[in-house]
């Protein structure tokens, strides 16, 4: 199935109730929550008070994208704020397996980021414990940033490796993606889309809608 995963960091957030349910209404299945520390990357967006108040607004999957240096410490109060996925950066993990764990046992889906210069082999001894793997398709921190097309090419990878493993686990990508590459990225394995500013700059519904076509040729082939 594919889903698309809407980022509020582009949204505007004096409307951000409103546009968040625009985004669903026109389509999206996720929303993506791109938690930043100014330390792993270099800017700090918002935390565990934001997620928690506008999980007042949606039952929809919280998707929380954490951007942040030994996130270990974090785990059980984010899981308290309504997350239904969290997803932690294999770069920012000293003991990637035990936060995996931590995760889990919080009742929360694990994921498990990539940075575009992280191989594969990151992930090779916990690969079967993923719910979600994050290709990241720029490098984290910002965004509105270009899709880096060689982070296709890992999508691609994972892909065929999960199915040598027999897995089914998602492929997330996240940076530059667009209505306009979400074919390509698509054919490159990826089932949950992250949008920014290609979902929240201009018209919402029909940028979302954008998206729901290009889902829609996959699902009818
Ligand atoms: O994790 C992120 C940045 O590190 C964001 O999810 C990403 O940047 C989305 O924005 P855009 O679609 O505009 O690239
Ligand atoms: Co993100």
């Amino acid at each position: 199935m594919l889903i698309l995963s809407p980022s509020i960091l582009a949204a505007d957030f004096t409307k951000l109730g409103e546009q968040i349910e625009e985004t669903i209404s026109a389509g999206a299945g996720y929303i993506h929550l791109d938690v930043m520390d100014g330390m792993f990357v270099p800017q700090i967006s918002f935390g565990m008070p934001v997620i928690e108040t506008i999980r007042k607004c949606t039952d929809k999957v919280f998707d929380v994208h954490l951007m942040i240096e030994d996130p270990g410490r974090y785990i059980e109060a984010f899981a308290k704020t309504g997350a239904d996925i969290i997803t932690v950066h294999a770069e920012a993990c000293r003991h990637l397996d035990r936060v995996i764990q931590q995760i889990k046992a919080a009742g929360v889906k694990a994921g498990v980021a990539l940075n575009p210069a992280t191989p594969l082999s990151a992930l090779d001894y916990v690969l079967d414990e993923l719910d979600m793997v994050l290709i990241m398709t720029v490098n984290p921190g910002f965004g509105g940033q270009k899709l880096i097309p060689y982070c296709l090419e890992k999508v691609h990878d994972l892909r065929l490796l999960m199915k040598e493993r027999g897995l089914d686990i998602d492929i997330q990508v996240d940076g530059g993606i667009k209505a306009s590459n979400a074919k390509e990225v698509v054919e490159a394995g990826a089932n949950v889309l992250v949008g920014g500013s290609a979902v929240f700059s201009g018209d919402i519904t029909a940028n979302t809608k954008a998206f729901m076509d290009v889902f829609a040729e996959f699902e009818n082939k």
